[in-house]
């Protein structure tokens, strides 16, 4: 099967000034399609980091990052944004919803940018969601648990090929952190995208079929489903 995301030997730091910290060291690692995998790791273990580099938003020191079929090393800033628009989903932990638009218009945006209109799925995901009858309200005046269920339903109204959530349940509390799990790992499996999320709560993590943590800028596989299995 064709992999959704590799990184071979990916190497990525930050100066502050005077010094060069290493942060991924050499990262090795596929994410095959249809994978849902939860990343862990220490705070400043480079979780985010990593999201960033899938997503074009921070670039690799060395190394090379292949999405989809596609090497990304001569890709230059409007090659990752067609990818943005086209292939990726990103849910964040502060929801960066579009605050003067409601949320129908939030769902929208992303969709006009690549000329697609309101479709049935968008309609289907409004109804799992729980957005039944709050269309036209302005995202501000939603609970943080209904905006992040809008944050769900952008991310997956393309279908995208890849979903990257970096601690989606992180502002909310554990009751409506749990629900917005359990919906996007479904929403996420109908769309055919894959999942990779960072997160500090087991609980989420389990709604992954991988485990992943990142440990002195490597990644470890901690488990996954097949294995428990075998
Ligand atoms: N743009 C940047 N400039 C300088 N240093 C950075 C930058 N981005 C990240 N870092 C540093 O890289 C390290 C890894 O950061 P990152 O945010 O990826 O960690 P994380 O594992 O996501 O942490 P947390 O769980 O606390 O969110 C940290 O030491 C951070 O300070």
């Amino acid at each position: 099967m064709a992999s959704a995301a590799r990184f071979y030997q990916v190497s990525k730091g930050f100066n502050d000034g005077s010094e060069y910290h290493s942060v991924l060291d050499g990262v090795e690692l596929t994410l095959e399609q249809g994978d849902t995998i939860a990343l862990t790791g220490p705070s400043g273990s480079g979780k985010s980091t990593l999201l960033n580099l899938m997503a074009g938003f921070e670039i690799a020191d060395s190394g090379e990052i292949e999405l989809g079929t596609e090497s990304t090393k001569h890709w230059k800033d409007n090659k990752w944004s067609e990818f943005r628009r086209r292939q990726l989903g990103v849910i964040f932990q502060q929801f960066n919803l579009l605050t003067p638009l409601n949320v129908k218009d939030n769902i929208a945006f992303p969709l006009h940018l690549i000329g697609q209109d309101w479709s049935p799925w968008c309609q289907h995901l409004i109804d799992k969601l729980g957005l039944s009858g709050l269309e036209h309200r302005s995202v501000e005046q939603l609970s943080g648990g209904q905006q992040q269920r809008v944050a769900v339903a952008r991310a997956l109204a393309h279908k995208p090929m890849l979903l990257l959530a970096d601690e989606p349940t992180g502002n909310l509390d554990q009751s409506s952190g749990l629900q917005v799990m359990s919906l996007l790992s479904e929403l996420a499996s109908e769309a055919g995208s894959t999942v990779l999320m960072v997160t500090h709560s087991s609980e989420c993590a389990a709604f992954m079929q991988r485990h992943w943590q990142l440990k002195q800028g490597k990644i470890l596989e901690v488990s996954s489903v097949q294995s428990k299995e075998a």
